[in-house]
């Protein structure tokens, strides 16, 4: 299965977003991770609707929308329209999860749940023929650059195993302190989506950066 690179815009200079946009277009990047928080959910706040549809008018590369907020059914439709075309959704956040992924797909979306650090994977065992995708917290979900956690690697292959036995086609996304020292790791134990923020971002030569962890 080929690696889908996802770097989080939330790592880019604001200033210069366009600017940023287009440097992943022209990188081998796959898709622009979208990164949107309440302040109620996390406890920090981004951005939302309007920059993503800013962000969309100068994407090449599909939308994969991370929905860190309560309530996110109210919203779905309104960042469809802004150019999403794949929504993922909290499990600690949906109290209906299964009517809020067929929302998702009813939209024409890739539905995704994405499970933060303490959450047991087990909870997806009814869900997981539904999704597109998984996206596994490896950092508690409210801001970049923070530190990788380890016992993702566990995670990975726990669900991988349910995914394969279930028969399911939903990737594992990996979302929080990846970088070139841990991405052939994480795609050996079973992900194909990597997020990366920082690493990206930061970097001196974000491209050759993109490169490195597109195994
Ligand atoms: O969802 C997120 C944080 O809640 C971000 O996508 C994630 O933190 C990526 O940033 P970095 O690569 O810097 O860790
Ligand atoms: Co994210």
């Amino acid at each position: 299965m080929k690696t889908i690179i996802a770097p989080s815009v939330l790592a880019a200079d604001f200033a210069n977003l366009q600017r940023d946009v287009e440097m992943i277009n022209d990188s081998q990047a796959d898709w622009f991770h979208i990164d949107i928080m309440d302040g109620a959910f996390v406890p920090n706040i981004s951005f939302g609707i309007p920059v993503t549809e800013a962000i969309n008018r100068h994407a090449k590369k599909p939308l994969d929308v991370h929905l860190m907020i309560n309530n996110p059914d109210q919203y779905l439709e309104a960042f469809k329209n802004a150019g999403a075309e794949m929504i993922s959704v909290h499990i600690e956040a949906c109290t209906h999860l299964h009517r809020t992924i067929q929302k998702i797909k009813e939209l024409g979306c890739w539905a995704g749940v994405a499970v933060n650090p303490h959450t047991s994977i087990t909870l997806l065992e009814d869900i997981i023929e539904d999704l597109d995708y998984v996206c596994l917290m490896s950092v508690n979900p409210g801001f970049g650059g923070q530190k990788f956690i380890e016992k993702t690697y566990d995670k990975i292959r726990a669900l991988k195993k349910m995914i394969d036995e279930k028969g399911s086609k939903a990737r594992i996304q990996i979302d929080g302190g990846v970088d070139e020292g841990n991405a052939a790791k994480l795609i050996e134990a079973g992900a194909s989506i990597l997020v990366a923020g920082s690493y990206v971002f930061k970097n001196e030569n974000p491209k050759l950066a993109i490169e490195k962890i597109k195994i």
